[in-house]
């Protein structure tokens, strides 16, 4: 079936049009306000939580300015009045390659704390699919019945307990989500100076274990249910949060699942051809914001090796990315399908679902433009060649 191009730029047909009508647009229009106008409104820990990142954030800073060294080139005479940026992954027709990365403990951005939900409302609203963390403050079966139409996917964080992870990717497939990721590179948390200063960090527990807490296999090894004695119920999750696996437990994950299995955190070459003949669908290119390892490359500088290792599978990138113009880049080198994180944290600090709506509509819309301006009118047209190197 041919998807029906999006002309993704009726959000700015709205804005004007609205603007006419004399209604200022509520919520901000470039990043540099949105960052400012959240960090304005939420409590700071929950600031230094979601801004922060790993040792000096020098890693950090450079996953966004990495996307400032590539230009895209104009090509003229193209007609691009209809831009087509559907993708096809796992099966699935996605709208757009616009993705939202998981987030834990997302709800403490969300004035009723449930930004899980608030998410999920916005994925079913946009067509931008949302990957739901373990770590979330409502249950998973609760996340996916906001989705509507829009697909989810599950974020497992593989816990020591086989059976526990095994009951969690059950429900996951119950709930309907369509593809399990694995996130390999936070089985600990690294050095964060934003959250050890304010030492807010143990605080976060509370607001992201339900999908712990309504677990049948979790709740079965805890002495009283976690309602009567959350203090042995944070414990008993201390204990099982973090899996350090090896390869060796790769055939395992696969077996855990018919869906599509994609692992996040593969940004180097040998990892990523390992992870292929492992079986798994696709990989994943981060470097998780910056949030957990200093002194890497930023993300974007590894993505074309990822690509050319991935061979042809799908390659899920995020870390950076802050505009329309950044989806656009990592698109044309090599991303199937192109994550934020931040950016919607911070829409749902402003303005819950809507908030978060607005911030991957305009996404779409730069994106979109550019497209139209640039004359890339399919995303098959963005190949590196498209791109210049800023020297
Ligand atoms: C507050 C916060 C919480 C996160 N929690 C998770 C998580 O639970 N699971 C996961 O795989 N990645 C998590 N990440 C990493 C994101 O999925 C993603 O890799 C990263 O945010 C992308 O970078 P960006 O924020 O620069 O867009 C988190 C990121 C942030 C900012
Ligand atoms: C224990 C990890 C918390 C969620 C996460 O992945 C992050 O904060 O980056």
């Amino acid at each position: 079936m041919t998807p029906t191009p999006r002309p993704y730029k009726d959000y700015q047909d709205e804005i004007y049009l609205d603007g006419l009508r004399g209604v200022v647009p509520p919520y901000p229009m470039t990043y540099a306000e949105l960052e400012a106008r959240a960090q304005a409104a939420l409590p700071p820990s929950v600031v230094s939580y979601v801004a922060g990142g790993a040792g000096d954030e020098r890693t950090q800073d450079a996953n966004v300015t990495a996307f400032e060294r590539w230009g895209l080139m104009p090509r003229m005479f193209v007609g691009a009045d209809r831009r087509d940026l559907s993708v096809d992954l796992f099966g699935l027709t996605l709208p757009s390659p616009l993705f939202m990365a998981p987030i834990g403990v997302l709800g403490i951005c969300a004035q009723d704390g449930h930004g899980d939900l608030a998410t999920a409302r916005a994925a079913a609203r946009t067509g931008v699919p949302m990957i739901a963390s373990t770590l979330s403050a409502d249950p998973l079966e609760e996340v996916a019945a906001e989705f509507g139409e829009t697909p989810g996917f599950f974020q497992l964080y593989t816990p020591t307990d086989r059976e526990l992870a095994e009951s969690l990717v059950r429900r996951a497939e119950k709930s309907g989500f369509k593809a399990i990721v694995v996130t390999m590179d936070t089985w600990i948390t690294g050095w964060r100076p934003r959250d050890l200063s304010t030492a807010n960090f143990p605080q976060l527990r509370g607001h992201c274990l339900a999908n712990y807490f309504s677990d049948p296999v979790f709740r079965a090894q805890l002495p009283a249910g976690p309602e009567q004695d959350p203090q042995s119920a944070i414990l008993k999750w201390v204990q099982l949060f973090g899996n350090p696996l090896t390869w060796d437990d790769l055939p395992w994950l696969r077996s855990l699942t018919s869906l599509p299995l994609v692992v996040k955190g593969l940004c180097h070459p040998e990892d990523v051809r390992r992870a292929r003949d492992g079986g798994v669908d696709g990989v994943y290119c981060p470097n998780h914001g910056g949030r957990q390892a200093n002194g890497g490359l930023p993300a974007l500088d590894v993505l074309p090796d990822v690509v050319a290792a991935a061979e042809g599978l799908p390659v899920l990138f995020d870390s950076g990315v802050r505009s329309g113009a950044d989806v656009v880049k990592a698109v044309a080198l090599g991303a199937t399908a192109v994550g934020v994180g931040r950016p919607y944290a911070y829409g749902l600090g402003i303005g819950g679902a809507d908030g978060v709506t607005h911030v991957l509509r305009s996404l779409l819309a730069e994106a979109d433009l550019l497209m139209a301006v640039d004359g890339y009118p399919s995303l098959a047209d963005l190949t590196p060649d498209a791109l210049r190197r800023v020297l």
